[in-house]
């Protein structure tokens, strides 16, 4: 896959601040929390994957990073944008020109029965026209994701790795900082697969910011950094395959699964600081247990 100098010019990267952040899905007779006070910051410019078990949060995130949703309670900003506070007029400024989405499924971000170079058209026609001119063309973005040549094929003419990588081009169309993509490698085998990730790496090297909700842990090290949502918060982190607990900002860490596994919850923990600075966790039974 050969990326022109032209095709890679830099764009500004996004960065996404959330601080306690919660919504709620209000359902009739009940509510659903899926983010319990999310605490996440994402620098400009870097490649994040959201991992985390089904039903934990991810694509809720992803929704409200997008403008999608707006967060019940808590603080996001994304770029300039204070999401909790923003007229809908301004989110849907902020859809059509700094956020780029891909929602789970190539075909639900692409027309069907138009060539390759028009749905990047019509990708950017929400752009206004001041604009216009900065944003990259259709040739280069179809170069900057490895499709060159393939313009004039239709949607159900590209294998689906090829779909999957045109759903890239057009999401970054209108010059967005932040690319948001909801399990882009997800029904597609490892040559694919390692294809789009390649692409999402062009994309990062043109200055944008990348986050990716994904099952798939080959990719979060590919992404470099992972964040973990468990129960609808941060419950750990990943630098380079190597996965660390969050102190939260009220203090609270989630314990990995197989610690978890080995002190049920409601079990009293000790909380020593060695004198080498590592901190001891040491199961404990209750001291009042026989005074009762
Ligand atoms: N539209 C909705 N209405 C009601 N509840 C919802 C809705 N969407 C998600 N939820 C609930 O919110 C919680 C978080 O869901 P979410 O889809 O964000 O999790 P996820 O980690 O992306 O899951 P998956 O990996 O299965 O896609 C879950 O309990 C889910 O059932």
């Amino acid at each position: 896959m050969t990326v022109t100098e032209t095709a890679a010019r830099a764009e500004v990267g996004i960065g996404v601040t959330c601080r306690g952040l919660v919504y709620i899905y209000r359902l009739e007779g009940y509510d659903v929390v899926a983010l319990s006070g999310v605490d996440l910051d994402i620098e400009p410019g870097e490649s994040v994957a959201l991992l985390g078990p089904s039903g934990s949060g991810k694509s809720t995130l992803l929704s409200l990073l997008a403008g999608l949703l707006r967060p019940a309670a808590g603080r996001l900003h994304v770029g300039e944008h204070d999401v909790a506070r923003a007229t809908p007029a301004e989110l849907a400024v902020m859809r059509s020109t700094d956020v780029g989405v891909m929602l789970q499924g190539a075909m639900r971000n692409l027309l069907p029965y138009v060539s390759a170079t028009e749905n990047i058209h019509f990708a950017q026609s929400g752009v206004a026209p001041a604009r216009r001119d900065a944003l990259m063309t259709p040739d280069e973005l179809l170069d900057l994701v490895g499709l060159a040549g393939k313009g004039r094929q239709r949607p159900p003419d590209l294998a689906p790795g090829e779909r999957q990588r045109l759903a890239v081009a057009c999401a970054v169309a209108n010059g967005a900082g932040l690319l948001l993509a909801d399990e882009p490698t997800s029904q597609l085998d490892t040559h694919a697969r390692d294809q789009v990730l390649d692409v999402l790496a062009e994309v990062r090297r043109t200055g944008r910011t990348v986050v990716v909700v994904t099952h798939d842990p080959d990719v979060g090290l590919r992404m470099g950094r992972t964040v973990t949502i468990r129960d609808g918060r941060v419950g750990a982190e990943g630098r380079r395959g190597e996965e660390y607990s969050v102190v939260g900002r009220d203090g609270a860490v989630h314990l990995p699964p197989d610690v978890l596994a080995e002190v049920a919850p409601g079990t009293l923990l000790r909380v020593e600081l060695t004198d080498e600075g590592a901190v001891r966790l040491v199961p404990t039974d209750d001291p009042t247990k026989e005074d009762r």
